[in-house]
């Protein structure tokens, strides 16, 4: 996020990264690894540490929060309860889900808050998360773990296809190399042209699929019994049950 921020013009002398390691983010942007005596006024903070941190993060950060700061959770499994309980200070909080590729402007951000947020607050949070990608607010907190599983683990299990797709090919003969570029340009040119194309990606694969050719051969393999379908389901099930498990501290 940091670095999309950075890259859109976000001056980094405005940006405090609190990291234990102390590691180096990037040039301009301070690094400390204790929390100062206070915050500066009109401060936004963003947790970005494992969720199981929390209590352990609160225990410094809550004390220097005040009803104006405002507060951005990106830790998956945490609903804005939690943030209130362990944070009571702050009027606005949101949870936002990124994914990876917002580092690229490209990615997904889930957003929620509650009725106790300002709408200001909100509105400059929008804006904020704007240059990440497509930002899409929830309304029903419910389904915040579900678009976790789709769109804030989506990209491992994107990734995971394109390994499996350059896999598959180097099973039928394709020599390795050839395999992974065909299968990453395959995806990425497919992807593109479903995001600009009128119709649905299900009806762009009936396109593909000459009658009686290749595509089709293969499209039944995928669709038998729902196989495809069944898969991603379970995945993302297990996904979303893991971030209900986390929430009950699991
Ligand atoms: N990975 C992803 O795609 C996504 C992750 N998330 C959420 O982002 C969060 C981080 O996940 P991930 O990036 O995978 O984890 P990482 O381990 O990469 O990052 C955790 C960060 O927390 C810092 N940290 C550790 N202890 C503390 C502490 N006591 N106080 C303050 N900061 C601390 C670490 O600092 P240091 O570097 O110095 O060790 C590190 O920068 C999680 O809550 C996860 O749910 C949300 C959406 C997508
Ligand atoms: O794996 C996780 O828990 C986080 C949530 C979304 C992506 N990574």
């Amino acid at each position: 996020m940091l670095t999309r921020w950075l890259a859109c013009g976000l001056d980094p002398a405005r940006v405090t990264v609190l990291r234990p390691s102390g590691k180096p983010v990037a040039h301009g942007v301070t690094v400390v690894t204790a929390y100062p005596a206070a915050l500066p006024a009109g401060t936004t903070v963003l947790l970005g540490m494992k969720p199981y941190q929390i209590a352990d993060v609160a225990a410094g950060l809550a004390p220097l929060l005040t009803a104006e700061t405002r507060l951005v959770s990106i830790l998956a499994g945490t609903p804005i309860a939690d943030l209130r309980r362990h944070f009571p200070a702050p009027r606005d909080v949101v949870c936002a889900m990124p994914n990876l590729p917002v580092g690229l402007g490209e990615g997904v951000v889930a957003l929620y808050t509650d009725a106790a947020t300002d709408a200001a607050a909100k509105a400059d949070i929008a804006a904020l998360i704007a240059p990440l990608g497509l930002a899409e607010w929830m309304g029903d907190e419910a389904l915040f773990n579900q678009v976790t599983a789709l769109s804030g683990c989506g990209p491992a299990f994107l990734f995971r296809f394109i390994d499996a797709l350059s896999r598959a090919g180097e099973a039928l003969g394709i020599p390795a190399d050839q395999a992974a570029r065909m299968a990453l340009a395959t995806v990425q040119g497919s992807a593109n042209m479903a995001a600009r194309a009128s119709v649905s990606p299900a009806t762009l694969a009936d396109q593909v699929a000459s009658p009686g050719g290749m595509t089709r051969q293969g499209l039944n393999v995928l669709d038998a019994d729902n196989r495809l379908l069944d898969l991603l389901t379970d995945t993302l099930v297990a996904a979303r049950d893991r971030g209900a498990a986390m929430a009950r501290g699991e």
